[in-house]
């Protein structure tokens, strides 16, 4: 039996069994990374889709059925696959962005977090697999993602109306915004003439403007300062207190620590996702 058929049958099977959509993704998920990382066939693993079902269930105890997810899951990547001139860059990487939970995405320079970020943001499109987002999405892009002549009052009028903001609330929010990070964007001068580091501050306001229900953020706090950057994870988790979700891709130490769970993107062989700690 195919791998993916497996794991598809697993989920109904699972179901079947009252398991919450959140536990049944994770189950899935974890039998997907096993099934990548060793190699081996799904039915000599772990048996039957029903019976591993029955043993997960068992498991999990009576109360586990019905049981509501923890937090309910907003965003969802399953088995998504890119690739670039004949290049696998994702191989079936899934992932679950949660309600209240901020994620740090992490993984070796060019193993695909990037373009993990835009498919979910739906600016790229997947050679296979499925994206699924229940909400509104603010992304900040790794670089760029600000227009030079324009001052930042502009920019969060020009990203604030599509999100339903009327002019003056969309610059009243960008400048809240702004000020949480330390910085001054009443007084600021054109993007162009500004500091990479606050630049960086005015990409991650931009995205967070209308209060979108999951933020995508590609190295948000490069080349900030130190004060800036605990500023940033204030900002981040009453974010997630609010209950929105949030993907960090950062390669910096503290994120992990700060972050409440890591999905680590393997650089090797299937390139899985593991999602290696969770604050549930
Ligand atoms: N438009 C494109 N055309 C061809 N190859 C691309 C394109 N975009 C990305 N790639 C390649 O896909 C791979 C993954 O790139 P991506 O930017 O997603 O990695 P990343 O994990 O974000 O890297 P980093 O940590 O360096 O930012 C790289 O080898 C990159 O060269």
């Amino acid at each position: 039996m195919r791998r993916d058929t497996w794991l598809d049958e697993l989920a109904v099977e699972l179901a079947a069994r009252g398991i919450g959509p959140g536990e049944t993704a994770a189950v899935v998920v974890e039998a997907d990374v096993h099934l990548r990382e060793t190699g081996t066939g799904a039915l000599v693993a772990f048996g039957s889709p029903a019976a591993y079902a029955a043993a997960v269930a068992d498991a999990l105890g009576p109360e586990a059925a019905h049981r509501p997810a923890a937090r309910q899951a907003r965003a969802r990547a399953s088995r998504v696959s890119k690739r670039y001139r004949g290049t696998d860059v994702l191989d079936g990487v899934s992932v679950e962005l949660r309600d209240g939970e901020a994620v740090l995405l992490m993984g070796p320079n060019g193993c695909g977090k990037s373009t993990l970020l835009r498919i979910l943001a739906g600016l790229l499109r997947p050679d296979g697999g499925a994206v699924d987002v229940d909400g509104t999405i603010g992304y900040a892009p790794q670089d760029g993602g600000v227009i030079g002549d324009l001052l930042p009052d502009e920019h969060f009028v020009l990203f604030g109306r599509p999100r339903g903001l009327a002019r003056d609330a969309a610059i009243q929010q960008g400048r809240r915004l702004a000020d949480q990070l330390g910085w001054d964007a009443a007084s600021a001068p054109a993007a162009g003439a500004l500091s990479g580091g606050t630049r960086q501050k005015l990409n991650v306001v931009l995205a967070a403007l209308g209060e979108p229900d999951v933020l995508l953020l590609d190295e948000p706090y490069q080349g900030m300062d130190r004060d800036s950057v605990q500023r940033f994870w204030e900002l981040l988790w009453a974010w997630r207190d609010g209950g929105r979700a949030a993907l960090v891709v950062s390669h910096a130490h503290d994120a992990i620590e700060r972050a409440d769970a890591v999905i680590e993107l393997s650089a090797s062989r299937a390139r899985a996702a593991a999602r290696t700690r969770s604050a549930a």
